[in-house]
Formats: structure tokens, C-alpha cells, sequence
């Protein structure tokens, strides 16, 4: 356990930072510089616990892999000089290393098995493995295959047509990686937009990879060339103090550099929708990934309604959204989220609850909550769930609570934001 007392800031946040790589981002660069043949550089890679699982999970099939920081060389020939690991593959907390994995492992010929922490063995998997079934892999699991740990025995996989039935990028990617081992083409349809990182980043690879009207397809092309990946500063990390700077009267932040693809910023139309002012300048794209400076500007907030197509625009930013919400004038609304209740904790029960504690009203619905605006924080003692997205929202809320917060337990912010602390002091004058 390691708790920690905040102390509420004592004026103003203003300044610049740079907030580390994204994390979707940086997963794909070591899945598909692992792929491919030749050398792969990437850039402001996150060296948070997560990323570091996928990197872990390649080693074990003896693909070579320096980290040195921020900066990663894979050398590899390709899957076929993969080796079958002789130990079970452990990704820790991280839902996307396990979901994207399991569509790599179900192309490799050989057998793995792959387990995770508590929270990851509680989140459902059967979503990746039933289309991967389907394309000729073959699965084993508690409860049939939708829970780790897997077993997985791979290879021999077939295309297929597949109408994603969860709004989720993970799926999405792990079909479409599986489908870089198949005979003839794969073909992902998607309701409505989730994150395009796999499929930029494919087309940098060299994949045979085509998108027409939400409608994915991929042919198998053995090996992918690799290419260096530039890692764009991660927006959800960024948005924990794009909204500081949106709830704490007077302030103005400027965040360098960050991941700005459509698909990933909802939080910033979201924060304009309720009134704060959010300004983009210096924006340029690399390997297909847009990015560039966001100031945010304190303007008094009103609530909204956030619903429909931007949910999977802004999925993990809804705590800290809530956050917001507590501090606009009027309620604010979110439905359509019922995937919150399934990523590292109940994300729905744990803002409302985390919040509660320090003094707001929220109203836990079945697929999202109810906030009332204007309420007045108080601080005391909280809970993180352990969940890095909820411990760094209560930490945020630090920032406007008339009392100290006590947050029971601050480990798990290393998954995504090792260095969210240091940043926090950067930005707020008292600390
Ligand atoms: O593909 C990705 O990198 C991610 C997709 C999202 O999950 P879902 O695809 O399950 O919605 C998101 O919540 C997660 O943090 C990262
Ligand atoms: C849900 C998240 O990640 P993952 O699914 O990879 O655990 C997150 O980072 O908020």
C-alpha cells in the first residue's frame, strides 16, 4: 500500500509540460517492430508498467529488445524465428497487452500460455477469443476461454468477416493482428470509430491493410518492413490536467506535443462543450498520428450531456470528465459507458464512490452517472481501487478540495504516468 496526503493548491496553475508517450501507441510500436523484419526505433516510448509487459512478452520469444528510457530497438527477423516460451507469458494489469496478444499468439504455431494480476483475470476475454476461435486458433480458459489464464496452441488461421459486437479498439486490433497470420483476407467492421492506432500504424509497417465506412480489411503479407515510430504524447495522461486547468479558477496550461488523432479526443471537445477554452497550435503528423500543443484556459464550466458516438472517443477520460462535471454549473449527464464497468475496476461505482468521499453527488446509473455541478469538495480520506485513471483523478481533485486528500493506495499510477507527480508539482505553485 503506499497511501498519500495532498494538499489543495494554493492559487493558479499555469505553465507548460510534457506529458509521456501514449500508451496505445506504444504497445503497437513493440507488437509490430516484433512483427516485423529489420530494426525498429521508436521514440518517447511509455515506460510505464504496461508498455513494459509487451515488451516482456516478446523477450520470451526471443526477439531482442534494448530499452534504454524513452527509447526502444527491436531487432527482429520475424515471426517465423519466434521460439515457444518455455514459461507462461504474464501481463500484469494490462488489458491491451492481453487483448492484443491473444490475436498474436493465436497466429504463432506453437503454444503459450498467459496470465495477469487480479483485475486482469476479472476482464472478460472471450471477446477476442471467440472471433480468433472462429479464424482456426484454439483456446482453453476458466470459464471456456473468457478469463485468463489462456492457453493458447495457434497457427493454421483463416480470414474472417467479423461485425465487432463491443465498441472496442482492443478487439478490433487483436482480429486485425490475427489476421496478419491468415489465409486470404480478414475483414473488421466497426460500429462506431474507436481508436486507429493499429491500422495507421500497420499502413506504416507496409501492411495490405484498406478502410472504407468503418469496414477494416487486411490480407495476410509475411514479413512487415520494420519502421521507426515516433510516440506522440498521450492524451489521456494529458487530460488529468488539461481539466486541472479547466476547474482551478485563473489557470492556463499548455501540454506539448500531445497524441491529437480524431478518434482519441473527445476529452477536448468535451472540455470546450462545457465552456472551458482549449486552443491547439504546432501541429504536425509522423507515421499517419497527428500532435501538437493544447493550452486549456480556466473559464467557468456548465454541464453536459456526453453520450453515443463520442464514448469510445473518450473512454478512459470519464473519471476525470466526472471530475469536471462536479465543478460546472448544472448536472451533467453520461450514458452509453457501460464499458467502465469492465476495465481495471468498476470504473462507474469507483468515480462515484472516490468522489463521493471528498464531498460530491454522483448518481451511479447502469451505464454511466449523474453529477451534480457546483459542489463545493471538502477532501478527507479516499480509495483508488487501485486503478492508475482513478488515483490520478482524486489527485486532481486535490487540487480544489477545502481539506487535505488521503488516497489509500497511489502504486498503481506507474501503469501509465510514472512520473504524474513530478508533473503535478511542476504545475501547481505550492507543492
Ligand atoms: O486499444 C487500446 O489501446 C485501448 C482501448 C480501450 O479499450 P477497449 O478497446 O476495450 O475499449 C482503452 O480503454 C484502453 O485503455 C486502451
Ligand atoms: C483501460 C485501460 O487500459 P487497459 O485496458 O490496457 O488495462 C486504461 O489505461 O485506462
Amino acid at each position: 500500500m503506499n497511501e498519500v496526503t495532498l494538499t489543495p493548491a494554493s492559487g493558479p496553475l499555469t505553465g507548460n509540460l510534457q506529458v509521456p508517450g501514449d500508451k496505445s501507441i506504444s504497445h503497437r510500436a513493440v507488437i509490430l517492430g516484433s512483427l516485423a523484419r529489420g530494426t525498429t526505433n521508436i521514440t518517447n516510448f511509455l515506460t510505464g508498467e504496461d508498455c513494459m509487459r509487451t515488451i516482456g512478452a516478446f523477450r520470451q520469444f526471443g526477439v531482442s529488445i534494448e530499452q534504454n528510457d524513452t527509447s526502444v530497438k527491436i531487432n527482429s527477423n520475424g515471426p517465423d524465428d519466434f521460439k515457444e516460451p518455455a514459461e507462461p507469458l504474464y501481463y500484469g494489469n494490462s488489458g491491451t497487452t492481453a487483448r492484443l496478444m491473444v490475436g498474436v499468439l493465436a497466429g504463432l504455431p506453437f503454444f503459450t500460455s498467459v496470465y495477469g494480476d487480479p483485475s486482469l483475470a476479472s476482464r472478460p476475454m472471450d471477446r477476442v477469443v471467440t472471433p480468433l476461435k472462429k479464424m482456426g486458433a484454439r483456446f482453453d480458459g476458466r470459464s471456456d476461454g473468457t478469463y485468463l489464464p489462456l492457453a493458447v496452441r495457434g497457427g493454421n488461421l483463416k480470414g474472417i468477416h467479423y461485425i465487432l459486437p463491443v465498441k472496442s479498439a482492443q478487439v478490433k486490433s487483436a482480429i486485425l493482428f490475427g489476421g496478419l497470420f491468415a489465409e486470404g483476407p480478414t475483414e473488421v467492421i466497426e460500429k462506431s470509430p474507436s481508436r486507429n492506432h493499429s491500422e495507421n500504424m500497420l499502413r506504416a509497417f507496409g501492411a495490405d491493410i484498406a478502410e472504407t465506412n468503418h469496414r477494416i480489411r487486411i490480407t495476410s503479407q509475411k514479413p512487415l518492413t520494420a519502421a521507426d515510430v515516433h510516440v506522440p504524447g498521450d492524451i489521456s495522461s494529458a487530460a488529468f490536467f488539461m481539466t486541472a486547468a479547466a476547474i482551478v479558477p485563473g489557470s492556463k496550461l499548455t501540454l506539448s506535443n500531445v497524441g491529437l488523432n480524431h478518434t482519441r479526443t473527445g476529452i477536448m471537445d468535451v472540455l470546450a462543450e462545457m465552456g472551458a477554452s482549449v486552443d491547439v497550435s504546432n501541429k504536425q503528423t509522423i507515421g499517419g498520428e497527428t500532435f501538437g500543443d493544447v493550452t486549456v484556459t480556466y473559464q467557468k464550466l456548465k454541464g453536459a450531456v456526453i453520450e453515443g458516438d463520442i464514448i469510445p472517443r473518450l473512454i478512459d477520460e470519464l473519471p476525470i470528465i466526472a471530475l469536471a462535471a462536479t465543478q460546472a454549473e448544472g448536472e451533467t449527464v453520461i450514458r452509453d459507458a457501460a464499458e467502465l464497468r469492465l476495465k481495471e475496476t468498476d470504473r462507474i461505482k469507483a468515480t462515484a464512490d472516490g468522489l463521493t468521499r471528498l464531498g460530491a453527488q454522483i448518481k451511479p446509473t447502469e451505464d454511466g452517472m449523474i453529477i451534480k455541478g457546483d459542489a463545493a469538495l471538502t477532501g478527507g480520506k479516499t480509495a483508488a481501487y487501485n486503478d492508475h485513471r482513478i488515483a490520478m483523478m482524486l489527485s486532481i481533485a486535490s487540487l480544489i478540495t477545502k481539506q487535505d486528500v488521503i488516497i489509500d493506495d497511489i502504486s498503481s499510477i506507474a501503469i501509465s504516468y510514472p512520473e504524474f507527480f513530478r508533473d503535478l508539482q511542476t504545475i501547481s505553485s505550492k507543492r
